[in-house]
Formats: C-alpha cells, sequence, structure tokens
C-alpha cells in the first residue's frame, strides 16, 4: 500500500461542509477560518499548553484578541459546573456573535468547546484542533458536541458543526501510550463497520499502529475520518436511524455497553477501552443471535487485543449495565437497540434483544470458554 506523507485534505460534505486537514505543523492554516472575529476564545486541556502558545502568538501577531480557557484534563472537563465556567469567560470578554471558539485537546475539550460555540448566543464559529489520535479519528469531526450528567454519557448536547478541523500529527508525539491506544479502538471500529483494509492495515503490524510516528499511523487517521465523513454526510443528525435501519447509529458501534461501562467506572476507563468491550459484546451478541459467522466475531478480540486494549469486564456487573444502558440514545422507550454487524461492512441494528441473550454474550465475553 502506498502510504501518502503530505497534508491530506478530507471534506465533510453536509449543508455547512468544511475540511478536515491532516498533517503535521497547520497552525498557519487556522487565522484564514476567523474571517471577522475580533476575538478567539480557545478552550483547551492543560497537557496542549505549548500548543496553544504558539497558536496565541499566531492569532495575536494578526491582531486577534486571545481569551485562554483551560479545562480540566479528560471527562472532568464535560460538567455543566466546567460549561457554566466557560460561559462566564465569554460573557466577561464580551464575547460576540462574530467571534470565534477554538477547542483544542481530546476528545472531552472539543466536545465541550463544541457545545460552549453551539450554546453561547444560540451558536459562534467552532474550529477544532483534536490532539488525541481519538479526537483526530473521531471526536472532532462530525458535529457531536455535549457534556455528560449524573445519569450518564453525553445526555446533553447538540448537533453543531465546525467550520473547520486540523489534524496536526505531530500533537501525537506527546501522547503517553495509555492515551494514544483508545483511539485505536475508533480506528478499528471504523474498519469493521466501513473499511476493513483498516483491519489488514492493523492485523499487519501492530507495533506501527501503536507508533504515534508511523506512516501507518497517518493513513488510519485518513481512512478513519474519511469513514466518519462520509456517514456524517449521509445522516448528520441521526435522522434515519429508524428501527432496525442504520444512520449515522453507525458510528455507535461498541458504544452501548461501552458508555455503560465508562458511566459505571465514573469515568476512570477511557472512552475508547470502553468502546473496545463493548465491540466485542456487539459481536458475540450478533453471532449468538446468528447473524454474524464465527471468524468475523473472533476477529475483534484478536486485532483489539494485538493494539492493547482491553476485550472484557466485571463478570459481575451485567445487570449495573444493563440498567445504564436503557439511558442510550439509541433507546426507545424501553427497547435497547444495538448496532450489530451481519459482515464486514455491514450493519443492522439488533432491537429488543431477549434479555437472555444479552447475559449470555455478556458472560461469553467476560469468562471466554477455554480453549
Ligand atoms: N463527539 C464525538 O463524535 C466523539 C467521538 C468519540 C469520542 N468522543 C468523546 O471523546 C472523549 C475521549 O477523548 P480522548 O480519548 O481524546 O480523551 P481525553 O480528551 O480525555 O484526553 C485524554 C488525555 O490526553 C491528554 N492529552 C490530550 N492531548 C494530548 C497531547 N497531545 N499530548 C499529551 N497529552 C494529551 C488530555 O489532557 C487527557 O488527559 C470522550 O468524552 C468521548 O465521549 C466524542
Ligand atoms: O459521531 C457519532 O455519531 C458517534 O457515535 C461517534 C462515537 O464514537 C462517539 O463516542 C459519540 O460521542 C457517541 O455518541 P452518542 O450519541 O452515543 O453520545
Ligand atoms: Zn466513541
Amino acid at each position: 500500500m502506498n502510504l501518502q506523507q503530505s497534508t491530506t485534505t478530507i471534506t465533510v460534505r453536509t449543508d455547512h461542509s468544511y475540511q478536515v486537514r491532516v498533517g503535521h505543523g497547520l497552525a498557519e492554516e487556522v487565522p484564514p477560518l476567523l474571517a471577522g472575529s475580533q476575538r478567539v476564545a480557545i478552550v483547551h486541556q492543560q497537557s496542549c499548553r505549548d500548543l496553544v502558545s504558539a497558536l496565541e502568538l499566531r492569532l495575536v501577531a494578526d491582531g486577534l484578541d486571545v481569551l485562554r480557557i483551560p479545562v480540566p484534563d479528560a471527562e472532568a472537563a464535560k460538567t455543566t459546573q466546567v460549561l457554566a465556567y466557560c460561559w462566564t469567560s465569554l460573557g466577561k470578554a464580551g464575547f460576540t456573535r462574530s467571534d470565534t471558539v477554538i477547542g483544542v485537546g481530546g476528545g472531552a475539550a472539543t466536545d465541550l468547546a463544541g457545545f460552549v460555540a453551539a450554546t453561547w448566543l444560540r451558536g459562534v464559529r467552532l474550529i477544532t484542533i483534536p490532539t488525541t489520535l481519538l479526537g483526530m479519528v473521531d471526536a472532532a469531526v462530525g458535529g457531536k458536541t455535549g457534556i455528560n450528567t449524573a445519569e450518564g454519557k453525553n445526555l446533553v448536547g447538540a448537533f453543531y458543526e465546525p467550520a473547520g478541523v486540523f489534524c496536526d500529527l505531530d500533537a501525537l508525539q506527546t501522547l503517553v501510550p495509555e492515551e494514544l491506544t483508545p483511539g485505536l479502538a475508533e480506528v478499528i471500529k471504523c474498519g469493521f463497520i466501513a473499511d476493513p483494509a483498516i483491519l489488514d492495515l492493523v492485523g499487519d503490524d501492530p507495533g506501527a499502529a501503536q507508533d504515534p510516528g508511523s506512516d501507518l499511523i497517518a493513513e488510519l487517521v485518513r481512512r478513519s475520518v474519511q469513514v466518519k465523513a462520509d456517514v456524517v454526510a449521509a445522516d448528520l443528525r441521526e435522522a434515519t436511524s429508524v428501527g432496525d435501519r442504520v444512520g449515522r447509529e453507525l458510528l455507535n458501534y461498541g458504544h452501548t455497553l461501552g458508555h455503560a461501562i465508562e458511566r459505571r467506572e465514573h469515568y476512570r476507563w477511557r472512552h475508547g477501552n470502553a468502546v473496545s468491550v463493548g465491540m466485542c459484546f456487539a459481536a458475540e451478541l450478533a453471532r449468538r443471535a446468528g447473524r454474524l459467522a464465527d471468524e468475523v466475531a473472533a476477529r475483534h478480540a484478536e486485532l483489539l487485543s494485538a493494539v492493547g486494549l482491553p476485550t472484557a469486564y466485571d463478570p459481575q456487573a451485567f445487570d449495573e449495565l444493563v440498567e445504564a444502558m436503557a439511558l442510550d440514545k439509541k433507546t426507545r422507550g424501553s427497547t435497547l437497540r444495538f448496532v450489530i454487524l451481519t459482515d464486514l461492512a455491514r450493519a443492522t441494528i439488533l432491537v429488543g434483544p431477549e434479555p437472555e441473550l444479552l447475559r449470555r454474550s455478556y458472560a461469553a465475553i467476560s469468562e471466554p470458554e477455554p480453549s
């Protein structure tokens, strides 16, 4: 396979089409998107201080007023308190409708920044600069923004599209391995749901997939963003996801159980790790429902564990997880709905599976039968 080195553009084709740039050192490309803004608020995680300082210098040189809004790391950023702090900061700075919010950081920071931009004055311009693998391949693209509540994950939010997304692959160099690997769960998700070449690329060289400087990582980012762009362009607001029809809900593969695990763990589990277990569960569910071949189901745990992702969770947790899944956004009334595969790159929704099928599938991944 020919792995590209240069900056790539992937266009997300919606009513407000925008570009996702994937490359190195993209700060120079931000100012042209700020036309008409006098003030720019950078909502960022502390870990991105250096990148933010460089960006700030560049924007100040252009005569912009730059307001930094540092937010806590990880899920601690996605709270009503931090949201209110951001609103207060914008209010004190006199932030108007022609100004711009830039979200810099992992998925937690860009989810929060996106919701701040969506809600301040009912909507100001948003730019996202993801700095984790997960942020680049998923969170910063596609316009889902939001925060968590005590009842569950991402329960409050808005669909609100960015004006541009800049994936500077250099940012990946400072990620500790435990923060890089969760992004591979969403990459592998894209492989199973839409682009099986991703599965071969990861399976052929799991070491390179975990190396932030590898050409392979760059290729995986480009391919995953393309998958997301295609799905989002077809169904931005998850509006076609009715009954067993899969629209944007496709991107939720593995998330029904995944989000329940995150909640049960009080968000100490990383999102990608929880989704990894959730995909193993969804694959086993599909297999036991007679919808998915054994070898495709087995390939989930094989690939995910090859890059160091978890494939099982607490065997005792089933009842609590089912309770948490009741508030999943795919649930209708009291009917749970799971995205399942029927083959590679072929999906449907399993509507209202029998509790016993859920229990047995969960038990099977929690305590695999001895070989
Ligand atoms: N909106 C969406 O479509 C979407 C999609 C997928 C995930 N998400 C959300 O994304 C979040 C998970 O994102 P994540 O995995 O990026 O985690 P994260 O945002 O919690 O970041 C992980 C950690 O990495 C640190 N970090 C960020 N960039 C760094 C860098 N360049 N170098 C060193 N450290 C850095 C952060 O400070 C944080 O401690 C979850 O809240 C999930 O729900 C949203
Ligand atoms: O973009 C989407 O659509 C997704 O479902 C992508 C997921 O990876 C992401 O975690 C998303 O935030 C989950 O959405 P939710 O609607 O279940 O909160
Ligand atoms: Zn996700």
